[in-house]
Formats: C-alpha cells, structure tokens, sequence
C-alpha cells in the first residue's frame, strides 16, 4: 500500500539534528575542508562579496546548528550546499579550491545518503 506521511514529530526532529552534528563533524575534519571552515574573507579576496551573493561556510553552519537556526535536515542540507555551490560559482573547476569543493559534495552526498539509509 501506499504509505500515508505521518506528521513530524519532536523525535524526527531531534534524530534529523543528530544527522545535522554527525555530518558537520565530519565535514570540518575533511582534509579537503580548509577553504570552507572559515568566512571567505573580503580582504584577502577582493570581489567575492560582489559575485557571491549568499556566503556560507561551515563555522557559519556550526553556528547556526548550535544556536537551533535548522528546523530540520532539509535546511541544513541547503546551506551545506550553498557552500558547494558558491565554491563552484568562483573558482575554476581545474583549480585547487575548486576541486576541494567538488571533493567535499561528493563525500557529503555519500555521507548523508549512507546515513539516512540506516533506520
Ligand atoms: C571557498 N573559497 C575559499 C577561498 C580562500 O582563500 N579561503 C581561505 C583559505 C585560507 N584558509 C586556510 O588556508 C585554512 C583555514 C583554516 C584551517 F584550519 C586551515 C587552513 C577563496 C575562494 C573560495 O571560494
């Protein structure tokens, strides 16, 4: 038969956030994850805030998990890719930053399909 969506509940919710903390740990300690840990910085590199119009990296993730600013794994997983999605918008795929970030959304979609695989 066809399964009826039952509604969220605070258990759903509580287990998605654990996924949230799972995957973030491993991402931060990624040896591809050093162009993401921190705010690309203005300074050092002029013109990103001008081409990238929604900055995210995975301090900023941590913050934000850590203040409750996710609902649920859905908005977790959106700014997980913005990250990935910014680093492909301003670097070169042939380039060391760039090949990190294709690195690192692959070793995230892996993880989090792995993850929810498990019951
Ligand atoms: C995502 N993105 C990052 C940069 C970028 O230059 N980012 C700063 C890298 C320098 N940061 C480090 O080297 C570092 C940081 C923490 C750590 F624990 C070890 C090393 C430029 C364009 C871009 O699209």
């Amino acid at each position: 038969p066809v399964f009826v969506k039952r509604a969220k509940t605070a258990r759903d919710n509580n287990r998605d956030l654990g996924l949230c903390r799972v995957l973030l740990a491993e991402l931060e300690r990624h040896q591809d994850a050093w162009p993401f840990l921190t705010p690309v910085s203005q300074k050092s590199v002029p013109g990103y805030r001008k081409v990238i119009k929604k900055p995210m990296d995975f301090s900023t993730i941590r913050e934000k998990l850590v203040n409750s600013q996710y609902q649920n794994l859905e908005t977790f997983i959106i700014d997980v890719n913005l990250v990935y999605d910014n680093c492909e918008k301003f670097n070169e795929d042939n380039s060391e930053i760039g090949r990190a970030g294709h690195n690192m959304r692959k070793f995230f979609e892996k993880r989090w399909t792995e993850l929810l695989k498990q019951t």
